[in-house]
C-alpha cells in the first residue's frame, strides 16, 4: 500500500512543472494552428476581374485586370493579365458603317470569355472608353458618333459580363486617369513620397498631367483627388488635334499653303527618295483643319530629309501668339512649369523606342534625329523590312514632333530632359488611362488609408519559425525532465 502511494507521488506527470509545460505546449500548438489557418485563408484568395476597352483614334485594345478578392482596397493589387488588340482601325472609322464597330470587338471579347473563369463572368465589369477619335467624330457628325457608341454598347451586352457602359471620356479624365495609373503602379499613392507626372501621346490627342508647384490659374486644368488619405491637386490638359497623326495632317496642310506647284508637296520630314501619290482628302478631311486650301484631288508627297527644316515646319503648328495667363504652353493654354519626374507612354514610347532615343541627352536626341531623317528612304526600308512602310515613313516626322512638343510646347529643357522616362509598362501593366479609369469606377482606391494588415508575410514567416523552435525546445525540456524524474523514481523504488 505504502509502495503504491510512493509510486503515485513520484509519478512525474503529476508534478506542477510538468503540468505547466504541457499547458504551455498545448497553448503554443493552438496559436500556431490558428495563425496558419487565418494566414493561409488570406493567401488562397479568389481572384476578381475587370475589363476595359480603350477605343483610341487609331485602334481599340481590350485590357483584362485581375486582383485578389479580399485585398481590393490595397494599393498595387490590381494587375493586367491579358491584352487583345482589336483587328482593324479605331471605332471612329466606322462612321459610315456603325454596325461594323460593334462587330470588330467580337474576337477580343471571345478571348476575354476564355481568359476569365466562368464562375466570375457575371460579376466582371466591362467598361468602354472612347478617346480623341470619337471626340472628333462627335464634333463632325454627332449622330454618327452616337450610332457607333450604340453599336459597340449592343455588342458588349451580348457577353456574359456586367456591361457598365460605352462613352467618350473627357480629355481631363484621360489625363487624370493616366496619372493615377502610373502612380498606382509605382506605389506612389500610399507612400506620399512624391508622384510621377504623366505624358500621353495618342494619334489624335496628347495629355500632360502633374502636381505643379505653382498655383493653377485656370479651373479647367485643375483636378483634385483624395487617395489613401493624401490630397492631390493636379494640373492636367488634353490637346485635341495634337496627337501625332493629326499633327502630321496639320503640318502637311500648313505646307500646302506655301506650295508653288500644287501637285508636288516637298517635305523635309520624310526621307529622300520617298515619293508617293496621296489623296488630298486624306490630309484635309478632319475637323482639326479649319482652312481647307483649294488643292487638286491627288498630290505627290516627296521627301527631302532635312531635320532642321522639319523642326521649323513642325513649330508652325504651335500657336504661341496669345496667352491670357502668367505662362502658357501653346494655343493659349495655361501651364505651370513642369515639375518632378514624368512617365511618357503610348506613342511617346513607341516612337522614341523605335528611334533608340529613350535614354541620353536632349542634344544627343537631336543629333540622332538629324542623322536618321537624312538617311535615304531606300536604306530605311532595307534596314526595317518587317515594318509596314506607312508607319516606317512617319518616324522622322513623329520623332521631330515629340522633341518639339516636349521642348517648345511643354517647356522641358536640356536640364530636366533626364526626368522624362519613356515607358510602355510598369510591371505587367501598360501605362495608360484604362487602369486608373477602372480603379476609379470600381471605387478601388479609397479616400482614406486602409487598415494595416495583421502581419506582413515576412513577419508571419519569422514568427512561425521562432514559435515552432520554441515549442520544440519546450518538448525537449519536458522530455529531459520526464526522463530524469522517472529515473529518480525507479532508483527510489529499488
Ligand atoms: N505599336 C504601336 C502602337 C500604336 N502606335 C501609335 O500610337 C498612337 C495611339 O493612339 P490612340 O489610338 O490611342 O489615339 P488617341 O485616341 O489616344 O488619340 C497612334 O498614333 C498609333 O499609330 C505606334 O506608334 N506604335
Ligand atoms: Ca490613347
Amino acid at each position: 500500500m505504502d509502495e503504491q502511494r510512493e509510486v503515485q507521488v513520484k509519478n512525474p506527470c503529476h508534478r506542477p512543472v510538468f503540468i505547466i509545460l504541457t499547458a504551455v505546449i498545448a497553448v503554443g500548438i493552438i496559436i500556431v494552428v490558428s495563425i496558419s489557418v487565418v494566414q493561409n485563408k488570406r493567401i488562397s484568395q479568389k481572384y476578381k476581374y475587370g475589363i476595359v476597352l480603350d477605343a483610341g483614334s487609331s485602334h481599340t485594345s481590350v485590357f483584362i485586370y485581375e486582383w485578389p478578392a479580399e485585398k481590393e482596397n490595397n494599393t498595387g493589387m490590381v494587375r493586367q493579365t491579358h491584352t487583345c488588340n482589336v483587328k482593324g482601325k479605331g471605332i471612329s472609322s466606322y462612321s459610315a458603317n456603325p454596325e461594323g464597330a460593334g462587330m470588330s470587338l467580337q474576337e477580343c471579347m471571345e478571348e476575354a470569355k476564355q481568359k476569365i473563369p466562368v464562375r466570375r463572368h457575371l460579376e466582371t465589369p466591362v467598361y468602354l472608353g472612347a478617346t480623341a477619335g470619337m471626340r472628333l467624330l462627335k464634333m463632325e457628325d454627332e449622330d454618327a458618333s452616337e450610332k457607333v457608341l450604340a453599336s459597340v454598347g449592343r455588342s458588349l451586352q451580348k457577353y456574359p459580363f456586367s456591361f457598365q457602359g460605352a462613352r467618350i471620356i473627357l480629355g481631363q479624365e484621360e489625363g487624370a486617369f493616366g496619372w493615377i495609373t502610373v502612380n498606382y503602379l509605382s506605389d506612389n499613392l500610399r507612400t506620399a513620397t512624391g508622384t510621377l507626372g504623366a505624358l500621353d501621346l495618342g494619334g489624335a490627342s496628347t495629355q500632360i498631367t502633374f502636381v505643379p508647384k505653382q498655383e493653377i490659374e485656370s479651373q479647367d486644368n485643375a483636378i483634385d483627388f483624395r487617395l489613401y488619405g493624401n490630397d492631390y491637386h493636379l494640373y492636367t490638359h488634353s490637346f485635341l488635334c495634337f496627337g501625332k497623326d493629326q499633327v502630321l495632317r496639320l503640318s502637311l496642310a500648313e505646307k500646302f499653303h506655301s506650295m508653288i506647284d500644287s501637285t508636288l508637296l516637298r517635305d523635309p520630314c520624310f526621307h529622300t527618295g520617298y515619293n508617293l501619290s496621296k489623296k488630298y482628302v486624306d490630309v484635309f478631311d478632319t475637323p482639326c483643319i479649319k482652312e481647307k486650301s483649294a488643292s487638286p484631288k491627288d498630290f505627290f508627297h516627296v521627301g527631302e530629309g532635312v531635320w532642321v527644316e522639319c523642326q521649323n515646319s513642325v513649330r508652325k503648328v504651335f500657336n504661341k501668339s496669345h496667352c491670357g495667363y502668367s505662362t502658357c504652353s501653346f494655343d493659349g493654354v495655361f501651364q505651370p512649369s513642369v515639375e518632378g519626374k514624368f512617365g511618357a507612354f503610348s506613342a511617346f514610347f513607341f516612337v522614341m523606342d523605335f528611334l533608340n532615343l529613350t535614354s541620353g541627352t536632349l542634344h544627343e536626341a537631336k543629333l540622332k534625329m538629324k542623322r536618321y531623317c537624312a538617311t535615304p528612304w531606300k536604306e530605311i526600308v532595307q534596314r526595317y523590312p518587317s515594318i509596314k512602310e506607312k508607319y516606317l515613313s512617319e518616324y522622322c516626322f513623329s520623332g521631330t514632333y515629340i522633341l518639339t512638343l516636349l521642348e517648345d510646347g511643354y517647356k522641358f529643357t536640356s536640364n530636366n530632359w533626364k526626368d522624362i522616362q519613356f515607358i510602355k509598362k510598369i510591371g505587367d501593366s501598360d501605362a495608360g488611362w484604362t487602369l486608373g479609369y477602372m480603379l476609379n469606377l470600381t471605387n478601388m482606391i479609397p479616400a482614406e488609408a486602409p487598415d494595416i494588415p495583421l502581419m506582413a508575410h515576412g513577419g508571419y514567416v519569422s514568427f512561425m519559425v521562432l514559435f515552432t523552435l520554441l515549442i520544440f525546445l519546450l518538448f525537449f525540456l519536458a522530455f529531459l525532465y520526464y526522463r530524469r524524474s522517472t529515473r529518480t523514481a525507479q532508483k527510489d523504488i529499488i
